[in-house]
């Protein structure tokens, strides 16, 4: 669940340079908390901008400090998280650490950038005519993840656990069932980029 804001900001440099990916099929970043995803996908925006367009997803949860609502997340109440999903309104939605996330429909004319967990994952594969490519993104360890996830600062000690236990979950998910195109693992951020990038832009 990543909570940075995703819009371009300074230049991260690409080492490619073709116009748009040709594969314009949603990117769909998966992996446990704490594994990078945000990191990644906010590079990958501030290379190429107006190429990915992130969809902020709606959530339920509280925001924490320096959170922005429309940015970070849509921050919406049960109630109305709940219409949106009864009309139909998201690709996915779960619950996670007992708040709602779920991504709507995407309207805009960018390649789709969804960051997601097990759940959703599972649940936009079984969606008919979802056409998506799948990347897992995963840290050396365990003991690494906890770092990371200490090192950011914006988890209470019973999230981190929670994350950790679901870390493992997620990491036994992508090792037996096969339905990412993509494990990258992010030990070096620099070098995790460019196979994500490289990956995006069908160069491996
Ligand atoms: N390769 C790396 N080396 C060291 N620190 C990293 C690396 N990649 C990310 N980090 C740091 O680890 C923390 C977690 O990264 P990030 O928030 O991108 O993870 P995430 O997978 O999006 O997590 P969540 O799903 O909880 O949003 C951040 O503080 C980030 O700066």
């Amino acid at each position: 669940m990543a909570s940075c804001s995703h819009q371009p900001s300074d230049s991260t440099p690409s080492i490619v340079t073709p116009t748009a990916p040709q594969d314009r099929r949603p990117l769909v970043i998966s992996g446990p908390s704490g594994a990078g995803k945000g990191s990644l996908i906010q590079k990958l925006i501030d290379a190429h901008p107006n190429k990915f367009g992130f969809e902020v997803s709606h959530t339920t949860r509280q925001s924490r400090p320096g959170e922005k609502d429309g940015i970070s997340y849509h921050f919406v109440s049960v109630e109305i998280y709940n219409a949106i999903k009864s009309n139909g309104g998201l690709v996915e939605g779960t619950m996670y650490n007992g708040d709602f996330y779920g991504t709507k429909i995407f309207e805009k004319q960018l390649i789709p950038i969804l960051d997601i967990e097990m759940a959703g994952v599972r649940q936009v594969k079984t969606i008919s005519g979802f056409e998506a490519r799948y990347v897992f993104i995963k840290p050396r360890d365990l003991n690494v993840l906890e770092q990371r996830l200490r090192g950011r600062g914006t988890e209470s000690e019973r999230s981190i656990q929670a994350r950790l236990d679901q870390a493992k979950r997620e990491l036994e998910f992508a090792e037996t069932t096969g339905v990412f195109d993509r494990v990258i693992i992010n030990d070096d951020l620099e070098r995790a980029y460019v196979k994500l990038e490289r990956f995006v832009f069908g160069l491996e």
